[in-house]
Formats: C-alpha cells, structure tokens, sequence
C-alpha cells in the first residue's frame, strides 16, 4: 500500500513542498520503504526529492526547502512490484510530452503486456522494474497521441480514458504536469482510495488530493470527497473539472483498508474507519465462546470483561506487516511490542488484532505472553482467515507464506502456538464496513476468497507473481533460484528480461542523489 498526495496552492508563490512533507508524514503508515515529492515552480521547472526511507529522514528541513514551487505530488511507497531500490521510489516523472509527474498506489495485474506495448508500439523506454513507471509511460503515450502544443482539460480526460482502457489492476493516482496543474484518477473499480478537499485562501482555493481524509483534517481542509471510481479531476488556478472517463465497472473499494491500512481517524468512501472497526469489535464478540485497539474495547465491553493494553508499544519501530522481508519482520515484532507482566500473569487472556497474515505478530506474541505467566492465550481476528494472494497494492503475492493457507482453524492455533483461534466471519466483516455507506456495491475480499474483482487473475498469473515475490525471491536467498524472471511472451523485446525479484534487482537506476551538500 502507499500514499498519494496532491497539494495546488492557490498562490504560487508559496512552497508546496513544506505541507506536502507534513501531510505525507500522516500517511506514513501505508508505506515506510521510501518516499518523494516533487514540485513545480516558476518556468514550470520541476524539483524532486525522493530515495528510500522514512518521511522524517529523506525529507528533512534542507531537502524541504530546496523544493521550490506552489503546487506538487508526493508518495510514501510500500513496494508491490518491482524491487525496492532508490530508482524505484516516486513520484515518477517523464519529460514528453509537457513534463509529467505520477505517484500511484495500487498494482497493475498486466505490466507484462503493457512493457511490451512500450516497447514495440510507443518506442518508450522503461528504466526500472516498477508498474507505477509503466503507468505514468501509459499516460504519456495517449496524451501524445492528442498531438497538441498546448494541452487542455479534454486532452486529459481523453488521456485518462485510454489509460484505463489499458491497464488492468488497481491504480489510485496524483499525477502533476509541468506548468498546468494537478490530476487525480482512480480505477474504475475503485479499489484504492483517493480523495479531494479544499480550503480557503486570499481570493481563491487551496486544493488537496490525498490517499485518506486525516490530511485534510490536519491541514484545515474541508467538504473532502472521495475520487469516484473511473473519474478523473483537474485542478488548475483557474478551477476544476472533473469526469467519468470510462465504461462503469463495479464499485469495489478493497476491505482491507478499513480492517488494517487506513488511520482509524479518516473516512473512506463514506466510511469512519474509527466506526467501522467498532462494528468489528462488536461483530467478533459473538464469535467467542484491533488497528485492533479500537476493536478489542468494543469486544471486551460487550463481552463485560475488562480491557487492558497488554502490549505497550514503541512507536519509533513502524509497522511490521509491510516490511519487506521475515527476519525483519520478526525481530521488529519483539522490539515493538513488549508484554505488560502485571496483566498477564496467571490469566486467561484473549488477544484481539485486526489480522493474522503470516502469523508474525500473533506467534511472537503469544509466546510473549505466556514467557511472562499467560495461562491460556486465546486469539480473535478481526478479518477472517486471509488464505489467497493479493494483486492489488498489498505485498502479499505468497500463499505459502500465509499462515492460514492450508489450514483449518486448529491447525493454524497450533502454528501460532495459542490455545484457540477466533475469526471474524467475512459476511459480517463486509457488513460492519457496509452499514456505514450502502452504496458500496461490494468489496474486493480477495485475500478471504480467492475472487479477483477486475478479472485477468488466472492461476499462471498468480504463480507469476508468486515466483517474483516470495520471501525468497525478494531476499534473492533462494532456494526458488528466481534471479531474473524472463517476461511472458518476450521473444519480439531483443532478450528484454522482464521485472526482477528485490533481493535480484541491482538496478542502479536513473536516480537522483537526495542527500546533496
Ligand atoms: O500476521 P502478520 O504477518 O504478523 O500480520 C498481521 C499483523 O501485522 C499488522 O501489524 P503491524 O505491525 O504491521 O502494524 P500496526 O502497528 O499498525 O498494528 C496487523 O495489525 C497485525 O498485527
Ligand atoms: N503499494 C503500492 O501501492 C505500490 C505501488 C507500486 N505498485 C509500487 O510498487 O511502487
Ligand atoms: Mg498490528
């Protein structure tokens, strides 16, 4: 998952880039493995920060401020496709035609088919394994083809149209062109969220585009709506205009979002996340004979037991689940979490969490409890079993790495070492979601079900990726020996040799040098 941003500051002559860092410190939490922003200044020129890292390292004060102009994009990345190297952070840009700037959170399910387009039809090169370059290359061509000097309103939606026509998957975007203003588009399923806000100022607006409402509400935006899926939004000093650009599809915002990704305090295509994980407290006590806090204080008040926060928290040690490889993730768990001995000893304790995926967390720390007196460790999921890949933003390529893959509910217990396993059944988890906005048609559940929403997700595809993004292949530590994956079909590409696992990916990159004297 990622974080998009968008920020058009009504007067141009004050710099983006300091509120664009702030807010895309609010969003740190949907990606920690490297961020960006780029703005643009007088003469349209374009200046760009971005490496791997936290906000706080790779933004400081003095890459802040040499980021001149009043209008910007900026990203926060958790890798889904390619590697995770500095060429690969974002926002990505392209200089034809008129200097084009993308920040993309989602994942496309056809890069192959959209790499080969590029090179044997739009003659575009593409210089690192990432699909959010393949997005922004896409983008690109179909604005080319309108053949304009100067580029107007019809041209984008136009451009915007074509692009969905092509790529396949979830994409929510921010994209910027140089000396015009800024973009938002969102797929036409709607599976990752964006939306806008605006504010006051002097004699006209400020306008936002974020991937979630809490940035708006810290930087004092208002009347925040979410981008509608297909739609496309132009931002410019002289207004905005905004357009369905495509085919309706069905509405499908991906449930994961409010189980884990998003901040507990935005609202999501109509829906407190705040709100809905209560519902998910309440829906998972009557399963009993968090992220989860929420939860668990509603389930521990409906079930009249008394709540405690067993685990305190360090919060300098990010999120776990996103980081990219297991020993990390396991060594991290330990540091972040450190269990309260007063509250566990010679108790029977039910843990609440918002999810088990590879069962990283629940394990630790169910070890952790019982290491300080715990006398039986009971287990409630907020989601119910997640046994399938997801395609669509969230790295989770692997089912083998899927604690719950295979596995019955007592067997999964017993992988994780506790006394029992309680599961949020699915069709409440979509119901403590719905009932907040009804209009939500349905949800992407793929990681519970195994349906994909855009369709094109067939068994190869899934193996495809599986290959390129296991643990194994990431760490480049074998034993699946995937080095470089050779792209589908790829005879006409002179050898090309498609995306490459992490851990392989020795790209050097076309990037620039961030921490610059
Ligand atoms: O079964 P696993 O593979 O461990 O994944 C699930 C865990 O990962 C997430 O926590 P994370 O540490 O990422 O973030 P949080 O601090 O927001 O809970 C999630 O909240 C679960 O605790
Ligand atoms: N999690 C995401 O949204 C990732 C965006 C894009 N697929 C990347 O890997 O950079
Ligand atoms: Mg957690």
């Amino acid at each position: 998952m990622c974080g998009i941003l968008g920020l058009l500051l009504h007067d141009p002559t004050i710099d983006a880039a300091v509120e664009i860092c702030e807010g895309l410190s609010l969003l740190q939490h949907r990606g920690q493995d490297a961020c960006g922003i780029v703005t643009c200044g007088p003469k349209g020129r374009l200046y760009q920060c971005k490496a791997n890292g936290m906000v706080r390292d790779v933004l400081d004060d003095k890459a802040v401020g040499r980021l001149i102009g009043g209008m910007g994009v900026g990203h926060v990345r958790y890798p889904t496709a390619g590697g995770s190297n500095h060429a690969e952070a974002q926002p990505f840009y392209v200089n034809s035609p008129y200097g084009i700037v993308l920040a993309h959170n989602g994942n496309l399910i056809n890069s192959t088919t959209l790499l080969q387009y590029m090179d044997a039809t739009a003659h575009r090169h593409i210089n690192t394994s990432s699909d959010s370059e393949l997005l922004l290359n896409t983008f690109a061509d179909n604005l080319q083809q309108t053949g304009k000097f100067r580029i107007n309103e019809e041209d984008i939606f136009t451009a915007v149209g074509g692009l969905m026509k092509q790529c396949k998957g979830a994409y929510a975007c921010v994209a910027m062109l140089a000396g015009f203003g800024i973009i938002a588009f969102r797929d036409p399923n709607g599976i990752r969220p964006v939306g806008m806000a605006s504010r006051r100022a002097s004699t006209g607006k400020d306008w936002l585009f974020a991937s979630e409402s809490n940035v708006a509400d810290a930087g004092g935006f208002s009347d925040w709506e979410d981008v509608k899926p297909g739609e496309a939004i132009i931002i410019t000093r002289s207004g905005v205009s905004r357009r369905i650009v495509t085919e309706p599809a069905t509405f499908a915002p991906d449930i994961f979002e409010y189980v884990y990704f998003a901040r507990p305090d935005s609202v999501l295509d109509g829906v407190s996340v705040y709100r809905s994980r209560m519902a998910m407290g309440d829906a998972l006590a009557e399963e009993v004979p968090d992220t989860s806090r929420v939860a668990a204080l509603n389930l521990a008040q409906k079930l009249e037991l008394p709540y405690r926060e067993g685990f305190i928290k360090n919060r300098y040690i990010g999120r776990t689940f996103i980081m990219p490889g297991q020993q990390m993730r396991k060594k991290s768990v330990r540091k972040k979490l450190n269990a309260m001995a007063l509250e566990f000893a010679d108790k029977n304790v039910l843990l609440v969490d918002d999810s088990i995926v590879r069962g990283t967390t629940s394990k630790e720390i169910i070890q952790m409890a019982k290491d300080v007196g715990a006398k039986k460790v009971i287990v409630a999921s907020c989601a119910p079993p997640i046994r399938y890949s997801n395609v669509y933003g969230i790295d989770m390529p692997s089912p083998s790495e899927l604690v719950a893959h295979g596995r019955t509910t007592e067997e999964i217990a017993k992988a994780i070492g506790a006394d029992l396993v309680i599961f949020q059944k699915l069709p409440d988890l979509i119901a403590s979601v719905r009932q907040f906005n009804p209009t939500i048609e349905t949800f992407d559940c793929s990681v519970f079900t195994g349906e994909y929403v855009t369709g094109g997700v067939d068994e190869g595809y899934l193996a495809y990726i599986e290959s390129l993004r296991n643990d194994h292949a990431k760490n480049g530590t074998v034993p699946t020996g995937v080095k470089a994956v050779k792209v589908k079909d790829a005879n006409d590409l002179n050898g090309f040799s498609g995306p490459v696992a992490n851990g392989a990916d020795d790209t050097v990159g076309l990037h620039n040098s961030w921490n610059i004297s």
